[in-house]
């Protein structure tokens, strides 16, 4: 399958894991999964591995706290960089990198070179940070972007994923790139004429995803013309 993908010119830029970091788990369980993914990974031919960091906020932890989760991600980067892989956390709510303050501590407590960042601009600006101002001080470390859109943000726990992962949960809120309420108009500008390499991944968990991938795809095509008429070319990642 991965061949016949590949034939294509597709390939995985990121793999997506849920790996318990602040769990009761112990260690040599966490290292044997920790260890699975990395392999799985590989496998993927990708060479990063997004985790969530664990699930409590930033304000719910204690000093002690902090410790125990930056030692542990420090462990988990260590074990996936002898294998060439990055470990890759992502800006998300009820995480310890759910703000841009947060996600600075995280990144700079843990203090490993094969960690990186997974900027999620919603999730950031549901954090009440501005999305451009956090994407200049978080660009050393992201290496992947997830892009979506919420319709306003009283909807915005549409994302929580015991919603999204739910057969029955809702889809009130999710839309299209462009309409809104963050504005992702000016987040695609200064990617697009930033000399970024990380690449943008819509994420999408509404219906009909090849028909919205079409439509996002001219949207952001169109955005690409008026900037750069003869230099960019957008690609489905
Ligand atoms: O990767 C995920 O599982 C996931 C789920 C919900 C989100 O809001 C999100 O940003 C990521």
């Amino acid at each position: 399958m991965l061949d016949e993908m590949f034939s294509y010119g597709l390939d995985i830029s990121m793999l997506s894991d849920y790996i318990p970091l602040m769990g009761n788990l112990p260690m040599d369980v966490l290292l044997k999964e920790w260890q699975d993914t990395v392999q799985a990974a590989k496998a993927f031919h990708t060479n990063k591995l997004r985790i969530f960091a664990g699930s409590l906020s930033s304000q719910s932890l204690d000093e002690k706290d902090w410790e125990l989760c930056t030692e542990r991600l420090k462990f988990l980067c260590t074990v996936a960089e002898r294998e060439g892989v990055y470990t890759v956390v992502e800006t998300h709510p009820g995480t310890a990198a759910d703000g841009l303050d947060s996600t600075l501590q995280l990144l700079r407590q843990t203090s490993h070179p094969a960690l990186k960042l997974n900027l999620d601009f919603l999730h950031m600006w549901e954090s009440g940070a501005d999305p451009l101002a956090a994407y200049e001080r978080l660009k050393p470390w992201m290496v992947n972007i997830h892009l979506k859109n919420v319709e306003a943000r009283q909807w915005l726990e549409v994302f929580s994923p015991d919603n999204i992962y739910s057969p029955s949960g809702s889809r009130r809120g999710i839309v299209a790139l462009a309409d809104g309420e963050m504005d992702c108009q000016a987040i695609m500008k200064r990617l697009i004429l930033d000399p970024t390499q990380a690449p943008v991944a819509l994420e999408w968990f509404g219906a009909n995803p090849f028909q919205i991938l079409k439509s996002e795809l001219g949207w952001l095509k169109g955005l690409e013309s008026g900037l750069k008429p003869e230099k960019v070319e957008v690609t489905g990642t």
